[in-house]
């Protein structure tokens, strides 16, 4: 557990997907939280964090069942405000003496309007108009509120929407003000954690304080080995790394073939030139595409390179004395897609190289010390350390790279080819000035021929696709709207200009259903 000085705020964490949007929430309004999983919350754990305030997130289970999760009992006694939600408001209505039922079709999914039935300060400016939305995601409900406890707000299916017992600040809500389809939901963070007394002290600079404190702790006088890409995220860890241990850290750019045009020489170029880094530039694209020859199955694609990173970093550590740590620049997104977090109903969408991708038997312990943030939040780290904001508002790029892009199997003709288009596409946007408005855009080789005519002559070349979308975090996504000129002026340039591709699509999916890559 951190030893901040700061104000702290204990999450117990009971499964939900949306855990970390609360810890978000509450760090946009500058306040220090954790997340523990319950099984890890005693009394003991409790005392020694002194949180001033503790909120119980949502989980998948029921407190109808026998054996389903609890929150310490003796924690209703500790004497700080307290925030329930969906299944914390549940566990927390069992606990106190009320009662929940499962199965009585009061279920909600989605939006729903909770009409307010009294005055309670963490609505404070949040119901001013009436009705508000809210987003619900609940099978059970409380039928029966815990003694002590009022009903401030009802919704059609959740007569006790919002309860609050005001003597002991104890709040709890069915809905889940954390998520963006609960759009003034922030506001009864804002008022929860000023009832409970919090300063609002923890800042992102305080963030990469804490950050370089507790790397310098877990690292000692070792070693770190970091994978570098060159993408914000292995840079903004790298240069935070940096400013904690100095010339303990090397750095690693893998070139694993599976890149963009030019790519290895300017990451390279502008490290060299810009930081006083140790970089290894280590070419590895025949060991990569040799081990992907023949393969197709995108998992298995995703697996073969995670493992191949990892022999390459364990390989340069070997050379260096006392190396014992891998740096990676994970984020909490990558996270949450790829492997079920502490026992939550999330399930794994695709073996992120970096997270799920990684064997099981490493000889490196991992240093991550983006593991909680979201993209956003890393954009604001890297202006809190400097970086240049060309640098910081560059696109993702994928750690599997062009292997992701390339459905199906790939070959060294069909990464030429996507390499070219993919550079007309980026050169168009940037040309357009569209740059900045997009988070993410990238052409995919599509794994099929098509027939095309072209100066009179046959062609029976690729299709591509051309994606580009907006988000906020990289968990949803929308299409960009370009505009048809856009659009055609990029399919013939990219038809005229890059041999092997003869058709043209344009991708209008959202994320979900689809994800932003196509493997
Ligand atoms: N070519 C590479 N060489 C070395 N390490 C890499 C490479 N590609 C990815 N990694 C490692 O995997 C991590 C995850 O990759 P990811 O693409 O999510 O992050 P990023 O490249 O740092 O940032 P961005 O998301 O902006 O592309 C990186 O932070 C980095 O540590
Ligand atoms: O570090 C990474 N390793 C990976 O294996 C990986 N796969 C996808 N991405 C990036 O994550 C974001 C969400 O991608 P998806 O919607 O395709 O899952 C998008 O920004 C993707 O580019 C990856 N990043
Ligand atoms: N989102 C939640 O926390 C759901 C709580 C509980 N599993 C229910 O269905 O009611
Ligand atoms: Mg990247």
């Amino acid at each position: 557990m951190s030893q901040t000085s700061h104000d702290r705020l204990l999450i117990i964490d009971f499964g939900s997907q949306v855990t970390q949007l609360i810890a978000r929430r509450l760090r946009e309004l500058n306040v220090y939280c954790e997340i523990h999983p319950y099984q890890n919350v005693t009394m003991d754990f409790v005392r020694d964090m002194a949180p001033k305030a503790v909120i119980f997130s949502g989980g998948p289970d029921s407190v109808t069942r026998e054996g389903s999760p609890r929150a310490p009992q003796e924690i209703f006694e500790y004497g700080v405000p307290i925030l329930g939600i969906c299944y914390g408001q549940q566990v927390m209505m069992h606990q106190l003496g009320g009662k929940v039922v499962s199965g009585h079709g009061t279920a909600e999914f989605g939006r729903a309007f909770v009409t307010p039935t009294g005055d309670l300060d963490i609505l404070n400016g949040w119901f001013a108009d009436g009705n508000e939305q809210v987003w619900m995601s609940h099978g059970d409900h409380v039928s029966q509120i815990a003694p002590g406890f009022e009903v401030f707000g009802t919704s059609p299916n959740a007569p006790f929407a919002i309860t609050a017992d005001t003597d002991r600040h104890f709040y709890a809500v069915q809905f889940h003000p954390e998520v963006h389809h609960t759009p003034k939901g922030a506001k009864l963070y804002e008022n929860f954690v000023k009832l409970a007394g919090f300063s609002g002290d923890w800042t992102m600079g305080a963030y990469r304080d804490e950050m370089i404190r507790k790397i310098r702790e877990q690292v000692g006088d070792k070693k770190v080995i970091c994978g570098l890409s060159g993408g914000v995220d292995s840079s903004v860890a790298a240069i935070l790394i940096h400013e904690a241990i100095g010339d303990q850290l090397t750095c690693v750019f893998v070139d694993h073939g599976l890149l963009r045009k030019n790519e290895a020489q300017e990451v390279v170029g502008m490290f060299r030139d810009n930081y006083n880094i140790q970089l290894i530039h280590a070419d590895e694209s025949e060991l990569f595409l040799g081990e992907l020859d023949g393969q197709s199955d995108p998992e298995t694609k995703r697996k073969i390179i995670g493992k191949l990173f990892i022999d390459v970093f364990q390989k340069h550590a070997d050379t260096i004395e006392g190396a014992e740590f891998l740096a990676q620049g994970t984020l909490y997104p990558d996270v949450i897609e790829s492997v079920s977090f502490s026992g939550g109903p999330s399930v794994t969408i695709k073996s992120h190289h970096n997270v799920g991708g990684l064997p099981e038997k490493m000889g490196l312990k991992l240093v991550e010390p983006l593991r909680e943030l979201f993209k956003d939040e890393v954009r604001a780290l890297g202006r809190e350390l400097g970086l240049p904001d060309s640098f910081i508002g560059r696109h993702p790029f994928p750690g599997p790279g062009l292997a992701i892009r390339c459905p199906g199997e790939i070959t060294r003709e069909k990464l030429d080819i996507l390499r070219e288009a993919d550079a007309i596409y980026t050169d168009q946007i940037r040309k357009h000035g569209l740059y900045d408005e997009i988070w993410q855009a990238f052409v995919a080789i599509l794994p099929v021929r098509t027939v095309g005519v072209m100066g009179d002559g046959r062609t029976y070349d690729y299709a591509c696709a051309l994606r580009a979308v907006t988000s906020v975090d990289g968990m949803t996504a929308d299409y960009y709207p370009f505009s048809h000129e856009f659009l055609g002026e990029t399919a013939t340039r990219i038809i005229n200009e890059v041999k092997g591709i003869n058709r043209c699509t344009y991708d209008i999916t959202s994320k979900p259903p689809g994800t932003i890559e196509w493997e």
